[in-house]
């Protein structure tokens, strides 16, 4: 797509910075099917190829890494690789169900600070005003603390600020990288980033944390061998209820690393990847309950059937809430390429488009999630899109990956963490509407800001709320 020249090509990289959406759509729209817009088979070739031809973690690690000082070793890298499916898939997943109550009091607690302690308005039932994006990270962040390091730390204010001071750094370290020019980033980052303390502060409590672990482990070792040779049953049981899981003590339990650090590094690198993604995509999902009112009776009436039954694992629950979200995510995705592979080698494509080392190859997810080829009607909003509404249940559920819909990755190696999220998403956006009227309180303006390859929701979207049950009430009285 760049003028071909060297201004030229200089004047589209800057463009790239705020408009990649259309430089990309009009990219993929003048490919045709070719090269540049990949079609489908080439996607199931480029998933193939080993790591050491398309590396996904190198280029995961360029999108990261400038906000992850500590450099890995090769050893740590595949056993990060290992690790998150085994943690995020079946451990994190699984333990949801059983922690249903717990997950859902945070929830009520976290957005009931959010909307009612800070703002200056008195009178109840008034419509009060908040922020969006700093809101819903604070949600969310207040939320998985406890899955992620435990519920005695989530619980422990402190923990909190610290968490929150690293995420807060990161976010604004974003558009420093996003913006400034290569020569730049390394002295300005440094000072964004306050000089990496909070990431060390965070790094030293988990840390700590993994040797707490480690010791737990290896004292409930003798303690459950010593139970087995009393063949004390009491015992075995107390001891199988003691067992609080939480990512950081499932994976010390999990891994083959045997250093305290490397494991706290493992820890980390979950606990940043678990930060920004989520609040951003649930913003979208609010903006569209806002702008589509149309769906908010029958997403009610399926939330308030749901309110206490504990999701399970088979993943059928809330077919209207998951094609809502699945429906919202297709159009508004966030990263506006998915799936990056850097080119540990010149690589050529089967139909001859030809890469060079160092470079990536990735999929135009937004371009792809509008093709008329691939969804009918594709650029309208059908929230039901997913549902069969004769039997009520999904055609399609939000966490299957396919190659038209690349939301979580490749269909092979997809976010491990995608039904911890969608379960999650569905429990905090259920209790907003349930519990909450809102509004947005300028309906026209733009929903997102485009940011080098991200649609970020708008930081500056306010959301009028007032709680249901108080306007109920004061109806009633007057
Ligand atoms: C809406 C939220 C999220 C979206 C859309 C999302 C999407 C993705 C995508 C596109 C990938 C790349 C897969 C590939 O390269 O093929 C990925 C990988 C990953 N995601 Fe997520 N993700 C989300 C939330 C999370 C959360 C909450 C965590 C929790 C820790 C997480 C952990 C990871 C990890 C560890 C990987 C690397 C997987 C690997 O190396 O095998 N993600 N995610």
């Amino acid at each position: 797509m760049a003028y071909p020249t060297v201004f030229g090509r200089w004047l589209t990289a800057f463009q790239k910075l705020f408009k990649s959406e259309e430089l990309l759509q009009e990219a993929y729209d003048k490919a045709n099917g070719s090269s540049f817009a990949l079609p489908i088979d080439h996607l199931k070739q480029l998933e193939k190829e080993p790591e050491t031809i398309l590396s996904r973690e190198k280029a995961l690690r360029q999108i990261l890494g400038s906000y992850q000082s500590s450099q890995s070793t090769h050893d740590q890298k595949s056993e990060a690789l290992r690790i998150n499916g085994g943690v995020l898939q079946n451990k994190l997943r699984s333990s949801v169900p059983e922690r249903s109550d717990e997950i859902r009091n945070r929830i009520e607690d976290a957005i009931t600070r959010e909307v009612f302690s800070k703002t200056r308005q008195s009178g109840q039932g008034e419509w009060r005003r908040i922020r969006l994006t700093p809101a819903l990270l604070r949600i969310f962040t207040r939320v998985s603390l406890a899955s992620f390091l435990g519920t005695d730390q989530a619980d422990c204010p402190q923990v909190y600020t610290d968490v929150m001071m690293f995420y807060w750094t990161c976010a604004f370290a974003f558009p420093v990288v996003q913006l400034l020019p290569n020569i730049l980033v390394p002295f300005i980052l440094p000072i964004v980033l306050c000089m990496g303390i909070p990431r060390v502060k965070m790094y030293n409590r988990i840390l700590h944390l993994t040797w707490r672990c480690l010791d737990e482990n290896a004292s409930s070792e003798q303690r459950w061998a010593s139970a087995l040779f009393e063949q004390n049953a009491i015992k075995l049981l107390t001891f199988a209820k003691d067992q609080k899981g939480s990512v950081v003590s499932w994976i010390t339990e999990m891994t083959r690393v045997n250093e305290a650090t490397e494991i706290a590094k493992l820890t980390l690198g979950l606990v940043f990847a678990s930060a920004f993604q989520v609040p951003m995509i649930a913003q979208f999902y609010i903006h569209r309950f806002c702008s589509h009112p149309e769906y908010t009776e029958t997403l009610r009436e399926e939330a308030s059937k749901h309110k206490h039954p504990p999701f399970t694992s088979l993943n059928k629950e809330m077919p209207y809430l998951d094609s809502f979200l699945k429906e919202t995510a297709r159009l508004s995705p966030g990263p506006i390429v998915s799936n990056p592979r850097t080119a540990m080698l010149p690589y050529t494509l089967p139909d001859g488009c030809h890469v060079t080392t160092g470079n990536w190859i990735a999929v135009p997810q937004l371009a792809l999630m509008r093709d008329e080829n691939l969804w009918p009607q594709a650029k309208q909003f059908e929230g039901f899109r997913f549902v069969d509404d004769e039997i009520g249940l999904s055609k399609s559920r939000l966490t299957h990956p396919s190659y038209e819909f690349p939301l979580w990755g490749s269909v092979r190696y997809s976010c491990p963490a995608r039904f911890y999220v969608s379960i999650i998403m569905k429990m905090v956006l259920s209790h907003i509407l349930l519990e909450y009227e809102f509004q947005l309180e300028s309906p026209r303006s733009q929903p997102h800001i485009n940011l080098g390859k991200f649609r970020l929701p708008n930081p500056f979207t306010i959301l009028l709320i007032r709680k249901k049950e108080i306007v109920g009430k004061l109806r009633n009285t007057a």
